[in-house]
C-alpha cells in the first residue's frame, strides 16, 4: 500500500426521489490509498451500492464531492470523463449479465486492454489475464455461457483488471458464487488489485470474507457511516453498538447457526442517537 489517494469522496449525500424523497447516502466520506482495499458493510438498504454508483462516477451525488486521482469526477466533461473513467473499473454481483453473451471472452478482456492503451499503457494479451484470475488460456475463443458462475466471474475480473484501473468497485462481486469459490474469487481480487497498485472498494455481506481482505472496513447503518477504521481491529474490538450487533450475526463456528439481527425499534434508535466511530 502507498500513501497515494486514489480516491477520496466527502460528505456524499445521495437521494433518490419520492415523496418524501428517500436519503439513500447521508454524510458519507471515504478515502482509499493505491494498493488498499477498503470494505462497506451494512445490512441491506444501508446505503453501500448508493455510495459505490456516486464514487464510480454512474449517479451524481446531490451533495459532497468524489476526487479521483486528485481530480474531481463530477467536473469532468463528457469526453474527457468517458476517457478517464477507464481508470475506474467496476464488478458486479452477477457476471452473467455483465459479460456480453454473444461476444468471445477473450475479446471481452481485450476491450479492457484496448482501454488501458487509450491511456498510454503498455498493451497485454488476454491469455496473460486470464491466467492471472486462474483460467485455462485456451477458453479465451469461448463464449460465456461455456463457463460455470465462478468462472464468469474471473472473466469479467479479468476484465475489469486488463484496463488497468487505479480503482476497482467491487458490489457484491462474490454474492452470485458457489461458496465454495467465493473466498478464493475475493482472495484473487484482492491479491490482483493490490498487485497493480490499484485501491479497491469491496462491497459485500460475507464478513467473514471481508475480514480476510480488507485493510479498512466501513460499516453503514441508514445511509451513515457508523464505525470506520482497521478491519483487525474492528473485529478484535468493535467499538459502535451497531458494530457490535452486525459482527454478531457472523455464523458461529461451533456450528450453532446463523444468529440473526432482529433488533428492536427501541435498539435501532440507540443504534442511530450513537455519534460514530471513525479512525
Ligand atoms: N433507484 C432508486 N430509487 C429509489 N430508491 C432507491 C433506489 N436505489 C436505492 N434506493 C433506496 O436507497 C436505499 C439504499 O439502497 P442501496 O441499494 O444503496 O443499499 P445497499 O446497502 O446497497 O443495499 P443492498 O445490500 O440490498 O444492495 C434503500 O432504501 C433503497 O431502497
Amino acid at each position: 500500500m502507498s500513501d497515494r489517494i486514489v480516491l477520496d469522496a466527502h460528505d456524499l449525500v445521495v437521494r433518490y426521489p419520492g415523496s418524501p424523497p428517500v436519503v439513500a447516502v447521508d454524510g458519507v466520506s471515504l478515502r482509499i490509498s493505491a494498493g488498499e482495499t477498503v470494505a462497506l458493510v451494512g445490512e441491506s438498504g444501508s446505503g453501500k451500492s448508493s455510495v459505490a454508483r456516486a464514487v464510480a462516477g454512474i449517479d451524481r451525488p446531490a451533495e459532497g464531492e468524489v476526487r479521483f486521482d486528485g481530480g474531481a469526477v463530477t467536473a469532468l466533461g463528457i469526453r474527457r470523463r468517458a476517457r478517464e473513467l477507464t481508470a475506474i473499473q467496476m464488478v458486479f454481483q452477477d457476471p452473467s449479465t455483465s459479460l456480453n453473451p454473444r461476444r468471445r471472452v477473450g475479446d471481452q478482456v481485450s476491450d479492457g486492454i484496448t482501454a488501458a492503451r487509450a491511456r498510454g499503457l503498455e498493451g497485454s494479451r488476454p491469455e496473460e489475464w486470464f491466467e492471472r484470475v486462474g483460467l485455462d488460456t485456451a477458453a479465451v475463443s469461448r463464449f460465456p455461457h461455456q463457463f460455470s458462475g465462478g468462472q464468469k466471474q474471473r472473466i469479467a475480473i479479468a476484465r475489469a483488471l486488463a484496463a488497468r484501473p487505479h480503482l476497482l468497485v467491487a458490489d457484491e462481486p462474490i454474492s452470485a458464487l458457489d461458496a465454495s469459490t467465493q473466498t478464493s474469487v475475493a482472495a484473487l481480487m484482492r491479491d490482483l488489485v493490490s498487485e497493480l497498485g490499484a485501491g479497491m472498494l469491496f462491497i459485500s455481506h460475507d464478513l467473514a470474507v471481508v475480514q480476510r481482505i480488507a485493510d479498512r472496513t466501513l460499516v453503514m447503518y441508514g445511509g451513515r457511516v457508523m464505525e470506520s477504521g482497521d478491519t483487525a481491529a474492528i473485529w478484535a474490538a468493535p467499538r459502535h453498538p451497531y458494530t457490535r450487533a452486525l459482527l454478531g450475526a457472523i455464523p458461529k463456528p461451533d456450528g450453532a447457526g446463523r444468529v440473526p439481527v432482529s433488533p428492536t425499534a427501541a435498539e435501532r434508535a440507540t443504534w442511530t442517537d450513537v455519534p460514530p466511530v471513525e479512525d
